[in-house]
């Protein structure tokens, strides 16, 4: 299939089968023929470790990174040959390069100048987005004098200052601390609905990643392993990849028989309609009860781990590597106590094996 079949109007960006080689042409490629759908006023936030393609991705949509195959496309027009600033695409890196010898709004205006808008419109377009990133008033500013966050919000009306038709986020909060980060990241959805921007953004930060989009892509190896929405990939993690990337660890081999699978840990109920046969199995925490020690698994609790809304217990049982159960604060046992576990179907995810 070609990268323009069946492409609708609603989509902005639309990758096919891109495919982007460093090195000996054997070698694993930084992207592997991936095929990647952005529509119009959609967030997308691509996630995964270190290496895995996510900023040679940006690279590329941004005609910074020649792809060795495949198509990119942008309101359905191949952007092959097309150079970076012709692109209509806007650019936010980790480190967000403000211009410490120009003020505030010398770099906000940046775009605008380049694109000899007038100067009262520049002047215009630069107070309506100091006021919309919470820096009204600030165009006299020196960049030093800036705290962190404030630099980021000024790189980001600089990006947003030419109405970019994609807005291109790589790592943007990745050098602010936690608070800041879980604020800002609220303030950007905000901001990004209000304007219908359409952002693809990367970050290795799962909680950032989770809070800012509608989308979410995981990335392994050059290829795309998942994509869906948070819920969705929270919920639902295809692979035992994406399970323990996003931080699920207890996956067992199991096999399953009708309604519940034979595991290490004995029998465990499986979603209704799961298919017969062996396969690899996550049981998310919450699904990890606690009942009597009489009852269930028998098990130990190995540690406790305070998480602010839960303790997460490890738990060694008799056979069987350990678990991790999520415990409401007020019930955890202390490390030491013999407990029994059971274990809740709706928290079971039987994963894919053909991947990860
Ligand atoms: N210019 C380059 N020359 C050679 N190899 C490169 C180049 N850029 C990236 N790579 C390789 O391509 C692969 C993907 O890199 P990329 O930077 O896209 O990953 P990433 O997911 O963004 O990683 P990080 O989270 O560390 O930024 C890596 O193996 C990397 O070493």
């Amino acid at each position: 299939m070609t990268a323009q079949a069946g492409s609708t109007a609603r989509e902005l960006l639309r990758l096919g089968g891109v495919t982007v080689r460093f090195g000996a042409p054997g070698g694993r490629p930084a992207l592997d023929a991936v095929d990647l759908d952005v529509a119009a006023q959609e967030i997308v936030c691509v996630l995964g470790p270190s290496g895995s393609g996510k900023s040679t991705l940006l690279r590329v949509v941004a005609g910074l990174q020649q792809a060795d195959a495949g198509d990119v496309l942008l309101e359905g027009r191949d952007q092959a040959g097309v150079p970076t600033h012709r692109r209509g695409v806007g650019l936010m890196f980790q480190d967000h390069q403000l211009f410490p010898q120009r003020d505030v709004a010398g770099n906000v205006a940046f775009g605008l100048r380049m694109r000899r808008s007038a100067r009262a419109e520049q002047e215009r377009t630069v107070a309506e987005l100091l006021d919309l990133v919470g820096l009204p008033g600030a165009q006299r500013r020196a960049v030093a004098s800036l705290s962190g966050g404030e630099q980021q919000r000024v790189a980001l009306a600089r990006a947003l200052a030419p109405r970019p038709r994609l807005l291109m986020l790589d790592e943007p909060l990745g050098q602010l601390d936690r608070g800041l980060r879980e604020r800002l990241v609220v303030e950007l959805r905000r901001l990004f609905r209000e304007l219908g921007t359409t952002v693809l953004a990367v970050t290795h930060d799962q909680g950032e990643a989770f809070a800012l989009a509608d989308r979410v892509v995981v990335m392994q190896d050059g290829r795309i392993a998942q994509s869906g929405s948070p819920l969705d990939v929270w919920q639902r993690p295809a692979t035992e990849f994406v399970a323990r990337f996003l931080g699920f660890d207890n996956v067992v081999e199991a096999t399953v028989q009708g309604e519940a699978a034979v595991t290490p840990w004995g029998k465990v109920p499986v979603p209704e309609g799961t298919s017969d046969g062996p396969c690899r199995l996550l049981v998310r925490p919450a699904g990890v009860r606690l009942t009597s020690a009489e009852n269930g698994l028998p098990c130990t609790v190995a540690a406790r781990t305070f998480r602010g809304t839960h303790v997460a217990l490890l738990l060694q049982p008799a056979g069987g590597p350990q678990m991790e159960a999520a415990c409401p604060l007020r019930e955890a046992p202390e490390t030491g106590a013999r407990v029994g576990v059971s274990f809740a179907a709706e928290d079971v995810v039987v994963l894919d094996a053909s991947a990860g």
